[in-house]
């Protein structure tokens, strides 16, 4: 063996492996692209993942904007196609008048590892499914289903949990574990006949675990699971699937053995007696389907799909009641008028409460909650011009119909006007399909219909929808303690909260909760004074960096941004802000500057009057060159094609290093040995040190040291004075570095403001138009404005700021502990991962005067006066703080009063909105849009 290792030439062997891995890409490539020729059209697809990245940072996103490639659209999810319908006929084609062919489930792979297929939810199409779910629908309906005393039993449910709501009268208080507690009793009398009290603890840690195991199924994990479903023999979040399916089938085994003690076949109570019963009778039927696993896995779908299904419609409904009290109140009156105070509703009532019918229509058509819906064709078929062989994974776009423009009145926004005709009656739409639709042909999504306190509403799927930042800032600000899920967060539906079920709810003010990112513990702090106790009283200790190992692997922990704790970042911080400061921070020739960069700016849309244009290279490019000017004393022409080429890299980077394939890497950092995306990140960091390096040469060429110019000239300096001392860390590699970070930090982060400050201004015209008014009012149509000008311009001051709220642009700085400490009686090792909330505050419910809507009066005082608020910290706070705060100011106010001044915004007719929920990476940017502005200038 030693003799053959020694003849072998491991430059030839690595070249091989190479060699073999580059062919596998191409033919990967070429796969796709015939692949992609004879499928329908849809968004590109990557090597091996095809749109998986989309598809776990923005499912919602990624399914909304099928419609736009047509009635039939494609992704790739890993290596496999899924169709998309995206219209009602071409839906109802193929689930209704061809529903046996669609009826197949698409594999699942974490949930088939822990069902093993069994019971109805992952079951395969065939006889084993057939006969499940029709012994379910049919038990179901003996034990109440439809019939009045499941009326009158949940009912008497909804009379408890009001009950129990009463308890918190007046309290803030997280409604997650009554809501789920209460549906909850409703299948479990059904199934094992028995309801739980609601401080039962034992059964509020199994509703905790069908929360998690719902979300995890959905999740990253999940997805990443089903594409390599051999990581269940290694440790991981999965397991942690495993173990929730596993207690929850121990609770059901433990029930199925008290009903054997006590069944009486004559008397069947439940569910579980009518399983046990038809098994005995089955028994002597080899191809009986109805066997112990089966009963153990049917039992827990009905129960899983039965209450976090009802129970988060029930959620989203108090939300939209919290947000429209006006339709809160309408429902309100037309029940008492209807039932009195005292009568509970029952499903008759439904004809003489149409407001309130519509109310509940509209909630589900808004919570969308079961998105993602994967078929498996059964056998091969044709569908409008396309040929689908057997087992193509088909999907109906529920999210377009429930969202179709060109039927509903209000699509965009919460109506129960939606379902109601002229004369104020409920009006039905086919396009209310929240239940997967009533394909009773085919989908085995549909299990059981289930009338529950007044709201008809379907156990369907498994809930794969993620929660978007303001939902996880909304949940924030007015939850106690959560559970977060941290590796789904950089994303709109990055957030995934798992109540903490059953736990007395703490005093300690909603200042923090405990979160996982990955396999880390990860700790949130909530409130203002919680942050200030830490960030501010005990400053040094949470200024540590938890690394990023995407990061760390291309910067190698030097420069500011991603540098830990330490002398290195400390040196490299200070002199960045002294240096910073001498060459124009807060000094009246930056203001100059900026005034002069949007002069050009302005001059370059012109040329563009009047067409739909995406605003997004220009305002990168005039952004950029404020830091360029004070880093490298150069500014860059707006056609220069190699700094648009560069500023295009940085925004990728931005956006790859929040990404989910940023999170694998953390997880598995040795994947830095194989090719894939993450390369991406590296290629791209080295062209901009290069680009850096060469710059730094041109100055070492003409460097005077009596006069620096910029920031290169004054670390050439720097690195010279401090060359004899051993210790010091001003070296090339920090100069690359710290360079990079102010550059990298100083353009996506104010051009992506200005992005979203485009899109407020064309979304509400009436605001663009009064800071319009203000600005030619203090400074006429040509004087540029300078930071002195903010007081007489109170209104467009505040516009800023809103902007700035709402943009909510870097939700996730994360730090870490330098040594032990203790916050709010938690005792935190060093090390320990912390985070400041700046989202939480941002859209602080009880602080804000308009949480939810952008409102430039958060920002006024009854006399029109600009007020400061102590919870608008954008900027983070302690010693970590932005370093760039001041000029980041001065560029949003000088570039956002000069466009103002001169130019007014409005989307181009007809052209699709950008997915509010942004991108996030490590900034959380907007979608790509396109913008038509024309010149206020009437002279001309
Ligand atoms: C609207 C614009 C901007 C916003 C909202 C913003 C926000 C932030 C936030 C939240 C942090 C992280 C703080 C923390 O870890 O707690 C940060 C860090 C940083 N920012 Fe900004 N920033 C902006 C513009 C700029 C500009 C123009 C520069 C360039 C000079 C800059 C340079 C930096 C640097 C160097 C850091 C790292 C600080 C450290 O780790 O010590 N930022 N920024």
């Amino acid at each position: 063996m030693e003799s053959l290792l020694r003849y072998l030439d491991w430059t030839s062997v690595g070249l091989a492996l190479l060699g073999g891995l580059l062919c596998l890409v191409l033919l990967e490539i070429f796969r796709l692209n015939s692949s992609r020729s004879r499928n329908p059209p849809g968004p590109k697809p990557l090597p091996f993942v095809g749109n998986m990245p989309q598809m776990i940072n923005d499912p919602k996103g990624l399914i909304r904007s099928m419609p736009k490639y047509g009635e039939i659209s494609s992704v790739y999810l890993g290596r496999d196609i899924v169709l998309v319908l995206n219209n009602l006929p071409t839906i109802k084609e193929a689930f209704i008048q061809n529903g046996n062919v669609y009826a197949g489930r698409s594999s699942f792979a974490i949930l088939e590892w822990v069902t093993n297929g069994y019971g109805i939810l992952m079951a395969e199409y065939g006889n084993s499914w057939r006969q499940q779910r029709r012994f379910a629908l049919h038990t179901l309906r003996n034990f109440g289903l439809g019939k009045k005393t499941l009326e009158e039993r949940v009912a008497e449910e909804a009379r408890f949990l009001i009950k129990e709501l009463l308890k918190h009268e007046g309290k803030p208080f997280y409604p997650i574990h009554p809501i789920m507690n209460a549906v909850s009793n409703i299948i479990c009398s059904i199934v094992f006949g028995d309801r739980y009290e609601y401080d039962d603890k034992r059964f509020a840690q199994l509703l905790k675990l069908i929360n998690e195991n719902i979300q995890l199924a959905g999740s990253t994990v999940g997805r990443i699971f089903n594409m390599v479903p051999f990581i269940k023999h290694f440790p991981g979040p999965h397991q942690k699937v495993w173990q929730n399916a596993n207690s929850l089938k121990n609770f059901i085994h433990e029930a199925v053995e008290e009903h054997r003690k006590t069944l009486d076949p004559n008397n069947l109570r439940d569910f579980i007696d009518a399983y046990i019963v038809e098994m005995s009778k089955q028994q002597s039927n080899e191809d009986s389907t109805f066997h112990e696993d089966n009963m153990i896995m049917s039992t827990s779908d009905l129960f899983l799909a039965g209450t976090d299904t009802t129970a988060a419609t029930l959620r989203w409904g108090l939300i939209y009641m919290m947000d429209h009290p006006d339709v809160q109140e309408r429902c309100h009156k037309e029940i008492v008028q209807v039932l009195g105070f005292d009568r509970s509703p029952s499903m008759e009532d439904r004809a003489k409460l149409p407001y309130t019918h519509a109310t509940i229509h509209e909630i589900q058509r808004c919570a969308d909650l079961v998105p993602v819906v994967m078929h498996q064709t059964t056998q091969a078929t044709q569908l409008r011009g396309y040929h689908l062989p057997k087992g193509t994974k088909v999907m109906p776009n529920i999210t377009a119909i429930l969202a179709d423009k060109n039927h509903w009145k209000h699509p965009d926004t919460f109506n129960p006007e939606n379902f109601l005709d002229e004369k104020g009656q409920l009006s039905k739409s086919d396009h209310f399909l929240p239940f997967s639709l009533e394909y009773k042909a085919g989908s085995s999504y549909y299990v059981l219909n289930l009338l529950q306190n007044g709201v008809c509403t379907e156990m369907s799927g498994l809930d794969v929808c993620g929660l978007g930042p303001a939902w996880w800032s909304a949940l924030s600000a007015s939850a106690g303690d959560l559970q977060v899920e941290l590796h789904h967060k950089p994303q709109p539906s990055w957030t995934q909260t798992t109540a903490f079920l059953g736990e007395p709810a703490t005093d300690y003010e909603r200042s923090g909760w405990l979160c996982q990112i990955g396999r880390n513990l990860v700790i949130v702090v909530n409130s203002l004074s919680a942050l200030k106790e830490a960030f501010i009283q005990n400053s040094a200790v949470y200024a540590g960096r938890s690394p990023i190992p995407i990061l760390d692997w291309v910067t190698k922990g030097y420069g500011i941004l991603m540098a830990p704790f330490g002398i290195s970042w400390k040196q490299q911080r200070r002199f960045a802000l002294h240096t910073l400061r001498n060459f124009g921070l807060g000094k009246k020739n930056v203001e100059e500057d900026v005034a002069e960069e949007a002069r050009y700016l302005i001059k370059e849309m012109l040329k563009q009057e009047g067409k739909s244009v995406c605003p997004m290279h220009l305002l990168m490019n005039s952004v950029s060159n404020i830091i360029c000017s004070i880093v490298f004393g150069e500014r860059y022409e707006y056609d220069d094609k190699r700094f648009a080429k560069l500023l295009e890299i940085i925004n990728e980077n931005i956006q790859l290093a929040g990404a989910p394939m940023a999170r694998i890497f953390g997880l598995a950092p040795f994947i830095k040995h194989f090719p894939g995306p993450h390369h991406k990140i590296r290629h791209n960091f080295d062209s901009l040190k290069q680009f850096i390096r060469e710059i730094v040469e041109e100055h070492r060429k003409i460097l005077d040291p009596e006069n620096p110019r910029d920031f290169i000239d004054a670390y050439l300096v720097e690195m010279t004075k401090q060359q004899s001392n051993e210790d010091s860390t001003f070296h090339e590699e920090n100069m690359l570095l710290s360079t990079a970070d102010l550059f990298l930090a100083g353009t996506d982060t104010t051009a992506a403001t200005l992005r979203w400050g485009l899109i407020y201004m064309m979304d509400h015209p009436a605001v663009q138009d009064r800071c319009h008014e203000e600005i030619i009012r203090v400074l006429g149509f040509d004087r540029s404005p300078s930071m002195e000008d903010r007081a007489q311009l109170p209104y467009t001051h505040a516009t800023i700021h809103e902007i700035q709220r709402c943009a909510d642009l870097v939700p996730i700085a994360i730090h870490e502990t330098t040594q032990p400490t203790q916050l709010r009686g938690y005792h935190f090792p060093k090390g320990t991962k912390v985070m400041p909330n700046l989202t939480a505050l941002l859209a602080d419910r009880k602080h804000w005067k308009h949480p939810d809507t952008f409102n430039p009066e958060n920002f006024l005082d009854e006399k029109g006066q600009f007020s400061k608020s102590d919870h608008f910290l954008p900027f983070s706070l302690g010693p970590r703080v932005c370093a760039g705060e001041t000029l980041a100011k001065a560029e949003l106010f000088i570039f956002f009063t000069s466009l103002i001044q001169r130019l007014k915004f409005s989307w181009p007719p007809g052209a699709p909105r950008p997915n509010m929920n942004g991108i996030v990476g490590l900034v959380r940017s907007p979608f790509p849009y396109n913008t038509v502005c024309h010149s206020r200038d009437t002279t001309h």
